[in-house]
């Protein structure tokens, strides 16, 4: 079977919000489809990296030929890095965040990730949750609903939630919500299934810039674990931590991890 991804009408193709939303939701319309295929387990996780990779990579290359692209599923050569360290605009992607969710059908927390880095900052960026059937992108912000719950949900990994989140929960007399992929975690707190998410101790600049893009056009407060800004497109792209939060709950994060640490 060959994969149409279609073709972004001129509109799409000429705005960077709306072509990171069509990349977004063709990579994930593709890995649905690797999902149908009856793979199970690491062949499925290796299929569907290498399938949405190679798609948007493709279609990066004929839409944008001129920016560079960092993407968690390619190997960067020094050349690659030199070129992405100079280039006015550069394209971070995540092709499946979430990768062990996706292998255990019928989970719908995985995600697809495409921001858009622009001299210092995200300008654009969009996450689809494929299963869920929605495109979350900064050209048309989310609007965050109201708060339904009193008690504040703090949004953890369900595979290796940090220990200090739960001293933290306990503090904020919050409760844990796990799910898979950071995506996820970020888009839950824009949906109110969440109300933060609050992460240390490893992650690389492609599993928060598309997200982070998304919860700051959406209003949410967004940073590192030290309350200082996230920045993209570095040398080192380790990235290890950070908050995404309604933003009346920053200052009590903050706080508690400020007196408390995250070991
Ligand atoms: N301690 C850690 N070190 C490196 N990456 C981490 C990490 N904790 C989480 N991540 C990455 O963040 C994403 C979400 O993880 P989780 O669901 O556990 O919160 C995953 O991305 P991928 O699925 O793209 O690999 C995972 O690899
Ligand atoms: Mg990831």
């Amino acid at each position: 079977m060959t994969f149409d991804a279609g073709t972004p009408a001129p509109e799409v193709v000429a705005d960077d919000h709306l072509l990171a939303a069509w990349l977004a939701e063709a990579a994930g319309r593709r890995l649905l489809e690797v999902r149908s295929e009856g793979l199970e387990g690491k062949e499925l996780k290796d299929a569907g990296d290498r399938a949405a990779h190679d798609l948007l990579m493709s279609l990066l290359a004929t839409y944008r030929p001129g920016d560079a692209v960092l993407s968690e599923e390619a190997l960067e050569s020094t050349s690659d890095k030199d070129a992405r360290l100079s280039a006015p605009k550069v394209w971070i992607v995540d092709p499946l965040d979430g990768t062990r969710e996706f292998s255990e059908p019928p989970r719908d927390d995985w995600a697809v990730h495409v921001a858009v880095w622009e001299g210092g900052t995200l300008t654009a960026g969009a996450v689809a949750q494929p299963e869920l059937g929605e495109t979350f992108n900064t050209g048309t912000p989310p609007v965050v609903p109201p708060r339904t719950s009193d008690k504040p949900r703090i949004a953890v990994s369900r595979s290796r939630p940090p220990a200090f989140v739960s001293a933290l929960a306990e503090k904020l007399d919050a409760e844990l919500v796990p799910m898979g992929s950071a995506g996820v975690k970020m888009m839950s707190v824009v949906r109110d299934v969440a109300d933060a998410y609050v992460h240390a101790g490893g992650q690389y600049e492609w599993d928060s810039a598309a997200p982070v893009a998304v919860a700051r056009a959406a209003g949410l407060f967004t940073s590192r674990v030290d309350g200082s800004e996230l920045v993209y497109n570095q040398d080192d792209v380790y990235l290890p931590d950070v908050i995404v939060c309604r933003p009346e709950l920053a200052d009590d994060i903050l706080a508690f991890i400020a007196e408390h640490g995250t070991e």
